[in-house]
């Protein structure tokens, strides 16, 4: 199981500690949740700050848009260093066409799913992307709990996965812990994302190593 830590709980006056943390504890991936207060009522920034974090570290930048037309914004954020750049399929009436914009740019192309959002509208992209990213939780904020429904939904996706044998990552966002993550690893997540039970705490390196543990 890869981990995402996702620096939506990070002290935004302390981002270049807070990226470190995690990198030196051995994260994959980091998650960057970029809100644009109409898709999700929250705003957080845009490509300018994954630009800054580029050359802090190698650590893959998982870039997940919560914002309206991501069409409009995938350039600047290849540009700016993203690794993956995932869209919500609601976001846009295009989502082929947006995913097929984003492998182009040579980069990794996800798409993202809502918890009210039936899996039947992602099939038609599930032979082009790299990640699928299931929200366990409404976006827009963290510190919520996962929802346990989307389990069921993990488990589904994971079946198509076997049976037509795709290759995407199935990354899971929203509410994980110690526990719901071994849910998640039971169901065929491959990614975990994590925020505030990383952050809101005073050692981010022990939640890690407890996230390992509970997926041995
Ligand atoms: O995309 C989002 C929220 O919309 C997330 O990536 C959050 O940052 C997850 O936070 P926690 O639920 O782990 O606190
Ligand atoms: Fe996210």
């Amino acid at each position: 199981m890869k981990l995402s830590p996702s620096i939506l709980s990070a002290n935004f006056a302390n981002l270049e500690k807070d990226i470190k943390v995690v990198d030196q504890a051995g994260a994959e991936y980091l998650h960057i949740d970029i809100m644009d207060g109409h898709f999700v009522p929250n705003l957080t920034f845009g490509a300018n700050v994954v630009e800054a974090i580029r050359p802090l570290t190698k650590m893959v930048l998982d870039c997940h848009l919560m914002v309206e037309n991501p069409e409009t914004y995938i350039e600047e954020f290849a540009k700016a260093g993203a690794d993956i750049i995932g869209v919500h399929v609601e976001a846009t009436a295009h989502i082929f066409g947006v995913i097929q914009q984003i492998k182009k740019l040579g980069v990794k192309a996800e798409v993202v799913i809502n918890p009210g959002t039936s899996l039947e509208t992602i099939k038609q992209v599930l032979p082009l992307v790299d990640q699928v990213l299931i929200m366990t939780v409404n976006p827009g904020f963290g510190g919520q709990s996962f929802i346990p429904e989307m389990k069921r939904k993990i488990d589904q996706l994971d079946r198509i996965k076997q049976v037509q044998n795709y290759d995407f990552d199935i990354e899971v966002d929203g509410g994980i812990n110690d526990q719901t993550i071994k849910e998640c690893l039971e169901s065929g997540a491959t990614v975990a994302v994590a925020g505030s039970y990383i952050y809101n705490s005073d050692n981010p390196t022990e939640q890690i190593n407890k996230l390992r543990e509970s997926t041995k």
